[in-house]
């Protein structure tokens, strides 16, 4: 599976502010998203770029563009919609799959709630968001939701990834690329990742 630990200043910077145990609800809102935009530029390096002709100022001029590839964007509710507008501030157009999944914190086994994905699925590049890949059982049963609705190319963008979620990821998914801020040390018993950012959802919902 290919893993890209963005290694840019400033994705650096931001994560680093992220973890702030003190951090306000707003700053974290404000850091997931621009995190995400971040992140997103990184996993659009690679889309195909075609040949165009335009009228320029100065006359007929050949331009690039980015070849006909859909997008559907794929927030893993609730903490995904916290990186969803930094995805979206870079590709306006695209569309949204919105996948509902918590995680049952004695078992820590995914349990989806709700799903409503896009149409022509088979025909889009999928960017799912989620802060958290920990134990990776949220992202795979996604991913799995995914490609049963005939989703063939998939990437995932994470702000914190534990190396036991991205070894379950590459061993169930190897074709989905990974896209993360940091990959961090472990996961404690609890199922959290450390050093980490403690519960997302918590901080970006200011619930708790
Ligand atoms: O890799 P995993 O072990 O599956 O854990 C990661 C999942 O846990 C968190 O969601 P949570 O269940 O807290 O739901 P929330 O977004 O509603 O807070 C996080 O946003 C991921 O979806
Ligand atoms: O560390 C973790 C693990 C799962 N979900 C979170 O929000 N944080
Ligand atoms: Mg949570």
């Amino acid at each position: 599976m290919k893993v890209v630990e963005v290694m840019h200043p400033l994705v650096k910077h931001k994560i680093g502010l992220l973890r702030n145990a003190a951090i306000s609800t707003r700053e974290f809102r404000t850091l997931a998203r621009e995190i995400g935009s971040l992140l997103t530029y990184e996993a659009t390096a690679d889309l195909p770029t075609e040949k165009t002709h335009i009228q320029c100022w100065s006359g007929e001029i050949e331009i690039d563009q980015i070849q006909g590839k859909k997008v559907t964007i794929v927030p893993i509710l609730r903490a995904g919609l916290g990186m969803m507008d930094g995805v979206l501030e870079l590709i306006p157009n695209a569309r949204i799959s919105v996948v509902g999944m918590y995680r049952n914190e004695e078992t820590l086994q995914p349990v989806p709630y709700f799903q409503k994905l896009t149409a022509d699925l088979d025909q889009r590049l999928a960017i799912i968001v989620d802060p958290m890949l920990a134990t990776g059982g949220s992202m795979i049963a996604t991913v799995d939701l995914l490609k049963a609705n005939g989703c063939k190319q998939i990437k995932a963008l994470v702000l914190v990834a534990a190396p036991e979620g991205i070894d379950a990821l590459a061993a169930k998914h190897p074709d989905v690329e990974l896209y993360t801020a940091a990959v961090d040390r472990q996961l404690n018993e609890q199922g959290y990742i450390l050093p980490g950012l403690g519960d997302a959802g918590d901080k970006l919902f200011g619930t708790k």
